[in-house]
């Protein structure tokens, strides 16, 4: 059963031309899918109606085994796929780097005490210890990425959806999160412009053009 499976969705922001004109996608356990496309082609678009950000005008988005259409069908989906936003202002919001990556899993139910080990554990692991106590919003730009994504690890997703990881990182940074995500078990799909980063990570890619998605050629 797949992880994910988009059929012929359709999409236009309000008052819009249509972005999404027959997209579709399945993502199956342990894959790792790129997603390619001009700017504007629809792509952050295209992973908010993953998790249900934004609710499809036509098409059935299905997640872990079962069609979702309601918010509250949602829940469960944004617990078990993490979404990295392509603008970490978007999700990094607490005082503190630690308090950050805590959140995810307080949220979850987990102790302050464990709350606390786990951001721990995600700091050693992407080898981030060194921003533990910083003010999150004086973050660099690649470092907020970093921590971005360690908000996400933190609540242990069982896939990753990353929009524009590498956006904003050194290139010291870029090699070490190849290594990061390739040493995941989690199925991915990889939002990215880098055709390099997406042939390292994701053997899959697909094309997003005129509303649709198309496997990548070339
Ligand atoms: N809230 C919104 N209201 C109206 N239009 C929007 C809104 N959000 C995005 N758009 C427009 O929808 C189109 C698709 O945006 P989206 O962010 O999904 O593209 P993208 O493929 O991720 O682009 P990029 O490669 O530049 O990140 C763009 O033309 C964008 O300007």
């Amino acid at each position: 059963m797949p992880l994910f499976e988009l059929d012929h969705i359709h999409f236009a922001y309000p008052g819009h031309a249509p972005i999404l004109r027959g997209a579709g996608l399945t993502l199956e356990a342990g894959q790792r899918l790129a997603i390619t496309g001009a700017n504007g082609a629809g792509k952050s678009t295209l992973l908010r109606i993953m998790v249900g950000l934004l609710v499809p005008d036509r098409g059935t988005v299905a997640a872990f085994g079962q069609v979702r259409r309601a918010e509250a069908d949602f829940h469960e989906v944004r617990r078990r796929a993490g979404l990295v936003f392509q603008d970490p202002d978007d999700q990094l919001f607490c005082p503190t780097v630690t308090e950050d990556i805590a959140f995810g899993p307080l949220n979850l139910g987990k102790s302050r005490d464990e709350a606390l080990a786990i951001a721990e554990d995600v700091l050693t692991r992407l080898d981030l210890t060194h921003l533990r106590e910083r003010v999150t919003y004086k973050l660099s730009g690649g470092e907020k990425r970093l921590v971005t994504l360690a908000t996400v690890l933190a609540m242990e997703p069982e896939v990753l959806l990353l929009d524009e990881p590498t956006n904003a990182l050194d290139e010291d940074n870029a090699a070490r999160l190849v290594e990061i995500l390739t040493a995941l078990p989690q199925a991915m799909v990889l939002v990215s412009h880098d055709t390099r980063f997406r042939a390292q990570i994701a053997p899959d890619s697909l094309r997003l053009n005129e509303g649709r998605l198309c496997p990548e050629t070339g």
